[in-house]
């Protein structure tokens, strides 16, 4: 399948993106403004037809200063290509070479180069290239780069350096879609800033208790890392004193998916992102492994001088990952196989996931017994139980952890060998992080997805996916018909699934069972009411009968009485 097709399964139009010099931070931009209209704007990428283009351009007598200068543009453009990197937008800062250069160029002191390689980052990953230089030269940037490619160090980094000492008070927020995916960042931040003074910090609890806890150390801190309701829940707090003015970064992580959803989600996200950009003045860098147009959209009209970055293909599932599909015909079939592949020997750490909560805890009751250590985390456990579980993941002692669509962005576990799909992902978009979460850092990784007859909807999008990146996939999957609208809305609302159990039904009693939560209210009272009758006539007829009887017996009394008086009178 070609890429194009690709683009049409995702829904997604290839947007021009455009880029403006003007330093001012805020205000909309024309939709005229794309690269094309405009002369200055450098274009960058992996595809050789469009430096062809380019080099059809006048063919004028340049200066030597010129000359050095499209060399120079050159040999970039050469490097970004054997990097994947497509950069897009005016005067883009090179990439880097090595971390070394951070030294050299950006004057980022030596001991906080020296934890990136503690760290075990010997060389910059393609996104960290082109990312940290445009960030450390205040470049609004959207970058969309493959799933364990690095994105977090790429916005860390230079966060951290431009943060200099310590101030006390926010002046670089970074905000992300789920409390774990917070957590993680958190964790890397400390990380990284190992070297410094600065204070970093997540916005955890919302106990009524603990707000003016937390207010506290966020008023100390440097960088605040959040998901937008705690951080616009913390901010309408009447008590709260936390001053934004000095934010000078925001950073978006998985910016796509605070653009998606239902219109609702939308609206409260962007009404969220009001508030917060109202309350600094502050620069915006978003990164993601997949793009959406609405995304694009809203960057071309809000962020000045942008540039956008990518690395590979967009929308892309990592290359590191082996996947395959797996036809499993019905629901029951999907356990038959789940058993299969735990008798064959699953080799953990291993993800599963699962398309709601309800599904996830009937999952873990099925396994629990099978001799895997098995573990589940959904939204409706406490925070408390989804750290723990969350901890003894990455500490080895829970084997498979069951998962709903809460684990399936950013969550970085180190050396997850398998990813299964149990029920197949809502979308495309949904996939390709789904299956992200293994082979990352260059590892490399297995994801298999369950199917059935049920599923045939939405499985083109996901089996281009996968051909895209170089796995095997049948030919009929992709020129399957599709349906729009329903896979628009299996994206909002899941697909009705039988239980996931094994559990031998008794067909007879649980028709009688189904027969009586059928009932209604009214059809039971007029059933007992019936059943009072009944019984009254049952209690009727008995007492008629026993004066029936007596009067017979009456009858032949008196009967009786007469011919015994008459005997007596002879
Ligand atoms: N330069 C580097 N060299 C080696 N490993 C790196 C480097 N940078 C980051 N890593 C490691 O790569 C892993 C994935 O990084 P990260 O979580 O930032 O990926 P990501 O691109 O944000 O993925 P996702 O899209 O799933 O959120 C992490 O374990 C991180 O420590």
């Amino acid at each position: 399948m070609k890429n194009e097709d690709i683009k049409e399964e995702l829904n997604i139009k290839e947007e021009i993106e455009s880029g403006s010099d003007n330093e001012e931070l805020s205000g909309p931009q024309t939709d005229s403004e794309d690269e094309d209209s405009d002369p200055e704007l450098q274009v960058i990428e992996g595809d050789e037809g469009k430096t062809k283009r380019k080099e059809k351009k006048k063919k004028s007598k340049l200066t030597p200063e010129e000359l050095k200068k499209k060399l120079e543009l050159e040999e970039q453009n050469h490097f970004r290509n054997e990097h994947g990197i497509k950069a897009v937008g005016r005067h883009i800062p090179n990439a880097l070479r090595d971390f070394n250069e951070l030294i050299t160029k950006y004057n980022i002191s030596r001991s906080m180069v020296e934890v990136l390689l503690q760290c075990g980052y010997s060389e910059p990953t393609p996104i960290q290239r082109q990312a940290i230089p445009c960030l450390l030269e205040n470049r609004q940037i959207v970058a969309c780069a493959p799933t364990g490619s690095g994105k977090t160090a790429a916005f860390l980094m230079p966060l951290l350096h431009m943060l200099g000492a310590p101030q006390g008070g926010p002046r670089a927020l970074v905000l992300c879609p789920t409390r774990e995916l917070a957590n993680q960042i958190y964790r890397e931040a400390i990380r990284l800033s190992a070297s410094t003074q600065l204070r970093c910090s997540v916005i955890r609890s919302l106990k009524e208790s603990k707000i003016k806890e937390r207010e506290a150390t966020i008023r100390k801190s440097d960088l605040v890392i959040s998901t937008p309701n705690r951080l616009c829940y913390l901010l309408k707090q009447d008590t709260v004193g936390i001053n934004m003015d000095k934010v000078q970064w925001l950073v978006i992580d998985e910016a796509d998916k605070l653009f998606e959803g239902s219109q609702e989600e939308v609206d409260t996200f962007r009404q969220q992102l009001d508030v917060i950009l109202s309350s600094c003045k502050s620069r915006l860098a978003m990164f993601s492994a997949t793009h959406t147009p609405s995304i694009a959209k809203w960057a071309r009209h809000n962020m000045r001088g942008l540039i956008n970055i990518t690395v590979g293909h967009r929308n892309a599932a990592s290359s590191s990952v082996d996947q395959e599909l797996l036809f499993c015909g019905n629901e029951s079939g999907k356990l038959v196989a789940f058993r299969q592949l735990i008798q064959k020997g699953l080799k953990p750490p291993v993800l599963v996931f699962v398309q709601s909560k309800d599904r996830a805890k009937e999952l873990f009751k099925e396994l629990l017994y099978d001799g895997i250590q098995v573990d589940v985390i959904h939204g409706d456990r406490t925070q408390a139980q989804r750290d723990k579980v969350v901890r003894s993941f990455r500490l080895g002692r829970v084997w498979v952890l069951l998962c709903t669509e809460l684990m399936a962005r950013g969550i970085d576990f180190r050396g997850v060998n398998l990813v299964i799909n149990y029920d197949l992902p809502p979308s495309a978009i949904s996939y390709i992080h789904r299956v992200g979460r293994a082979g990352r850092a260059g590892a490399k990784g297995r994801a298999i997805t369950f199917f059935t007859q049920d599923d045939v909807v939405n499985l083109r999008s996901i089996a281009a996916v996968m051909k895209q990146s170089g796995c095997e996939v049948p030919e009929y999957m992709l020129k399957l018909k599709q349906n729009p609208n329903k896979r628009k809305r299996l994206v909002k609302k899941a697909p009705h699934r039988d239980k996931i159990s094994t559990i031998v039904k008794k067909p007879e009693k649980r028709k009688l069972d189904s027969e009586e939560e059928n009932k209604t209210e009214k059809d039971k009272t007029e059933r007992i009411s019936n059943g009072k009758h009944r019984k009254q006539r049952k209690v009727d007829n008995v007492n008629q009968h026993k004066k029936h009887i007596k009067q017979k017996e009456n009858k032949l009394g008196n009967k009786r009485k007469k011919k015994l008086g008459k005997k007596k009178n002879i």
